[in-house]
């Protein structure tokens, strides 16, 4: 079975909801790296998605981008990240699930890129700017070098659609909660509970609900209908600030949730 999979679904064998918090490699320099997943991990995360930082993130709102742009004045790269992370890999337990636009995949080289990526403890990517009907194009190094490839289904996509991306997702499913870019949000609209039952009725991939998640009620409120929560901006936001404090009552909240 897949990592990321399996680690989901023993959170919730364990009564808890997954928590899967998002960092953006090379904020604050890559030394960070080491010791912001080890803490993570010891907070019990259930994975961490790790962010590439990419000088034109479509998908991301002023935090994410901001955070990218001072990892990418550090220096940072696709390469100098999964270099770094194989220097811990052994001690990190969790699988972690790669942010990164398609561009930083294609000029490392897929086959490349899905191998040395493997040796760093990624266990799955997500690449927002790369529409299903294009997955060919890297689905097969992955799935060679065994590595999940996540879909993102928009509140917009259309039944069918919403099926067709439900059924090719590997590892979770990353059903969005709002129209629009990553950032953190005060509230949500719709009749969400529908539209992610909806979701998780086409597969028995866990699926995961992002984007505006950003306190413990919101994450008691989206862990209350699916599988687990993933939460960027705020943990960003939370890191530049050293406020863990924060970070560890979120992770809580997913520990709080009864199961349905
Ligand atoms: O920041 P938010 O609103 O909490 O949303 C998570 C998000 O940041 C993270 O998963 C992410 C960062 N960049 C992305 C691009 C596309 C999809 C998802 C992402």
């Amino acid at each position: 079975m897949s990592r990321i999979k399996e680690a989901i679904l023993e959170t919730n064998l364990q009564g808890h909801k997954a928590f899967i918090p998002y960092i953006m490699a090379g904020d604050g320099g890559l030394e960070t790296l080491k010791p912001t997943i080890l803490k993570l991990q010891e907070l019990g995360v259930t994975a961490i998605e790790v962010g590439i930082p990419f000088t034109d993130p479509v998908a991301d709102g002023p935090t994410i981008e901001e955070a990218g742009r001072r990892a990418l004045a550090k220096g940072t790269t696709l390469r100098k990240v999964l270099e770094t992370l194989a220097t811990f890999a052994d001690e990190v337990a969790i699988p972690l699930v790669a942010m990164t636009y398609l561009n930083p995949i294609l000029a490392y080289g897929i086959d490349d890129f899905a191998k040395d990526a493997y040796k760093a403890g990624i266990r799955g990517v997500i690449i927002p700017d790369m529409p299903l009907e294009e997955s060919e194009l890297v689905h097969p190094s992955l799935q060679a070098a065994g590595i999940d490839l996540v879909q993102l289904v928009s509140l917009t996509s259309t039944p069918g659609r919403i099926e067709k991306l439900t059924k090719a997702s590997e590892g979770f499913i990353y059903a969005v909660t709002v129209n629009g870019i990553t950032g953190a949000r005060s509230s949500f609209e719709g009749n969400l509970e529908d539209h992610f039952k909806t979701i998780q009725s086409y597969t028995d991939t866990p699926v995961l609900a992002g984007f505006g998640i950003s306190t413990p009620e919101h994450v008691k409120q989206f862990g209350s209908f699916t599988s687990g929560v993933i939460v960027g901006s705020k943990i960003v936001d939370c890191l530049t600030k050293g406020d863990w404090e924060t970070i560890e009552n979120l992770v809580k909240a997913s520990k709080a949730v009864p199961l349905a």
